[in-house]
């Protein structure tokens, strides 16, 4: 397998090993990963691949092996929500992310609760500059925003508590073309603050437009990895496998 990495940067969150398990079926075996303080790891892989297990075991919620370190601490086997105090922020992917008979401002301050209060303000400024949207719709029921819009108040949410790491399940599926210009450009920003992004997605060109480097997943295994470059121009994942350094 291709080995890239960013020797300049350390990193925020390394793998070795990595399993995840639903009951006894182990979907996703042995993945060494590293994600560095400002760097943006895609995770490509088709449907089924384990993508959203691997993502789940790292976060907590799904059972999995393996040893998982977050700025150099190990937080294997800790609980999720000591993961998430630790800095590991995970948005899944499925809807529901959000409250939706709550406003925006009010789901915003859920997020936010258990940062220090000194830092509550810099952060709601942080993420509304990052997302204006959220900022004109702050008294609307989230449960009334685009799709597009509840992602971006999702991950507004998991940026509450400031963490060091962000797992992101597929922010692309199902949003309009016009969306992903804004996720792309809050990405920036987020890696320039520092933050470690590792983002699950089946849309390669968006992909491509977001990555520093890629991991492929299939079948549970990691089968290739690079960098961005190398997805220019790769229209379709079946290209990305069959030429896989595996
Ligand atoms: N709650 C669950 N219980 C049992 N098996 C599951 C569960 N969730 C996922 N699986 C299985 O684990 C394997 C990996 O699924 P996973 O959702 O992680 O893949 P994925 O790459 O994220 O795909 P997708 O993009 O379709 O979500 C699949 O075989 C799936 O059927």
């Amino acid at each position: 397998m291709t080995t890239v990495h960013s020797p300049s940067l350390p990193n925020a969150l390394e793998g070795r090993s990595l399993d995840a398990a639903y009951g006894r079926i182990r979907v996703v075996e042995g993945v060494d990963l590293q994600v560095a303080a400002g760097e943006l790891v895609v995770l490509l892989g088709p449907n089924g691949a384990g993508k959203s297990s691997l993502l789940g075991a790292m976060a907590g919620t799904v059972r999995g092996g393996g040893a998982l370190t977050l700025d150099g601490l190990s937080i294997a086997g800790l609980p999720p929500e000591v993961r998430a105090a630790r800095g590991l922020a995970f948005v899944p992917e499925r809807r529901g992310n959000v409250f939706p008979a709550m406003s925006v401002a009010e789901n915003l301050e859920l997020g936010l609760r258990l940062s220090p209060p000194a830092r509550r303000e810099p952060i709601r400024e942080n993420i509304l500059g990052m997302f204006p949207i959220l900022a004109e719709r702050m008294n609307a029921m989230a449960g009334m925003l685009s799709g597009g819009e509840q992602q971006m108040l999702a991950i507004g949410m998991a940026l509450g508590r400031e963490p060091r790491v962000l797992l992101l399940d597929e922010p692309s599926q199902g949003l309009a073309p016009v969306i992903f210009d804004l996720l792309r450009d809050a990405f920036t920003l987020l890696r320039r603050q520092g933050l470690a992004l590792l983002v699950a997605e089946q849309n390669l060109p968006f992909a491509a437009g977001i990555a520093d480097r890629y991991l492929v997943l299939v079948h549970g295994h990691l089968v290739a990895a690079g960098n961005s470059a190398e997805l220019q121009g790769v229209d379709d994942l079946m290209a990305l496998y069959m030429s896989a350094d595996v």
